[in-house]
């Protein structure tokens, strides 16, 4: 059990590669129906209520259909330049869903070329629809479409294949939703009891029932075990002002319908040098091929920089389509001026991926900043759905008793009134007052 406990961040990163294709090579069948089965019950699960198919198989992409981009060159006759938001809102048939890419068949080939360099010499001489006059949003997104076909290795912008909420957000077609039901769901949906389901050394342990999952990585003591305390409104994990903590993966089931997943941190270089390298092999088996695991946050301390491990980690998500969002913690404790550094670092490696979302998110769990936005985040992208949660409340056994208790009480107070009255009638009549 020592050993194996001790194993959890060994694994150098070049090895995570191989371990990985060992893992699909020797286990290919017996993935494959797993991955199959367990996209094909959530896709079930998802028409039954009527969500939206890829909010449900993420990340959801999106492909560029119309010829329009390509067709509209700044020397034809008829070109008139035009934003990329104008084009996506004049177009609607212009993306489409292509439900996931982590399908079965993509995890067992593996990660998508990294460069083609063919592609690459291409899109540097020429710019695909910006110039000069652009707007920094535009340019933005075309770097970002840039980096996508020499990722995918598309020389046609048609066939690129786009996370969508990278699309939405950076293009601001999908509004901030964050209303303040949204929150007060939030609330009541993580005012459940939550409970440690299962503590993971090996994937064997890894929990069979198939609920969606999101999970907290980052540098050992970077905050993770208290961030998710802070979801959870009550201390579950351990939490220690040491770092390596954390030495298992565990997962804490909320609902019957969600596991949060509380992992061990890297770089926890107390042992030897050798042993600090990024993280073992049922963390990289867990992260980068988990078929339930809907969103990744990557946390990072606002004090320290952006760490290599850091880099190694985003890199890695990234080539596996892993979705992820960066989550700064320990703002209390940092200067606006640092707090710049950070953001500004990290921002520019965002640029560099393709399924790390755009937005940071800034927290603390001293004074509960950025709890809200984990928490709907959390709720938006596995997909819980407001109204069978605040039904399932509304009935709950706690909520019963809680409204019986009232109607006790608003009957009593009935009772008393009309005693009131009663007795004051009988003292008007016994004292002939009108
Ligand atoms: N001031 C402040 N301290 C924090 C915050 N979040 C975590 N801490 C402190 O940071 C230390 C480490 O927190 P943990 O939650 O154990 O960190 P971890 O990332 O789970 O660490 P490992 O399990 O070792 O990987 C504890 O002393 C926490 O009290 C925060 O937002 N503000
Ligand atoms: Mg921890």
């Amino acid at each position: 059990m020592l050993s194996l406990i001790k194993k959890i961040g060994e694994c150098p990163i070049n090895s995570i590669y191989k371990n990985n294709i060992n893992i699909t090579q020797s286990t290919f069948k017996q993935q494959v129906n797993h991955y199959a089965s367990a996209s094909k019950e959530y896709a079930n699960e998802a028409r039954k209520k009527e969500l939206r198919y890829h909010s449900i198989l993420k990340p959801s992409y999106i492909r560029f259909t119309s010829e329009q981009l390509l067709k509209k060159k700044k020397n034809s006759p008829d070109y008139k330049k035009k934003t990329i938001k104008e084009y996506l809102e004049e177009s609607p048939n212009f993306i489409e869903d292509l439900n996931t890419i982590r399908s079965p068949e993509s995890l067992i080939k593996g990660p998508l070329p990294i460069k083609t360099p063919k592609i690459e010499k291409t899109l540097k001489n020429e710019p695909i629809f910006t110039d000069e006059t652009s707007t920094e949003t535009d340019r933005y997104f075309e770097k970002k479409l840039q980096k996508l076909m020499i990722e995918q290795g598309k020389e046609n912008i048609s066939e690129v294949r786009i996370p969508m909420e990278l699309v939405e957000t950076t293009l601001g077609i999908k509004e901030e939703t964050t209303t303040k039901k949204d929150i007060q769901f939030a609330n009541m949906f993580f005012n459940k009891v939550a409970s440690l389901d299962t503590m993971a050394i090996k994937s064997v342990d890894f929990p069979k029932k198939t609920f969606p999952q999101v999970a907290f990585l980052g540098k050992s003591n970077v905050g993770k075990s208290t961030l998710l305390n802070s979801i959870l409104h009550r201390d579950l994990a351990y939490v220690s002002k040491n770092a390596g903590c954390t030495k298992t993966i565990n997962f804490y089931q909320l609902w019957e319908k969600l596991y949060l997943v509380d992992l061990p941190g890297y770089g926890f270089a107390k042992v030897s040098k050798k042993k600090s390298t990024v993280w073992g092999n049922a963390m990289s088996e867990y992260l980068l091929t988990s078929p339930n695991l809907f969103k990744v946050f990557l946390l990072i301390d606002s004090r320290s920089q952006v760490h290599k491990n850091d880099i190694e980690a985003m890199s890695l998500l990234d080539q596996h389509k892993v979705a992820f969002q960066i989550v700064l913690t320990k703002i209390d404790k940092t200067t606006p001026s640092m707090l710049r550094v950070i953001y500004n670092t990290l921002k520019a490696e965002i640029q560099k991926t393709t399924c790390c979302l755009p937005t940071i998110i800034q927290t603390s769990a001293v004074d509960s900043k950025g709890i809200d936005d984990i928490r709907t985040t959390i709720l938006n992208v596995t997909g819980m759905d407001r109204e069978t949660f605040e039904k399932a409340a509304a009935n709950s056994p706690l909520m019963i008793k809680k409204r019986e208790k009232e109607n006790r009480k608003k009957v009593k107070n009935q009772k008393k009134k009309e005693l009131k009255n009663s007795v004051l009638e009988q003292w008007k009549i016994a004292n002939n007052v009108t």
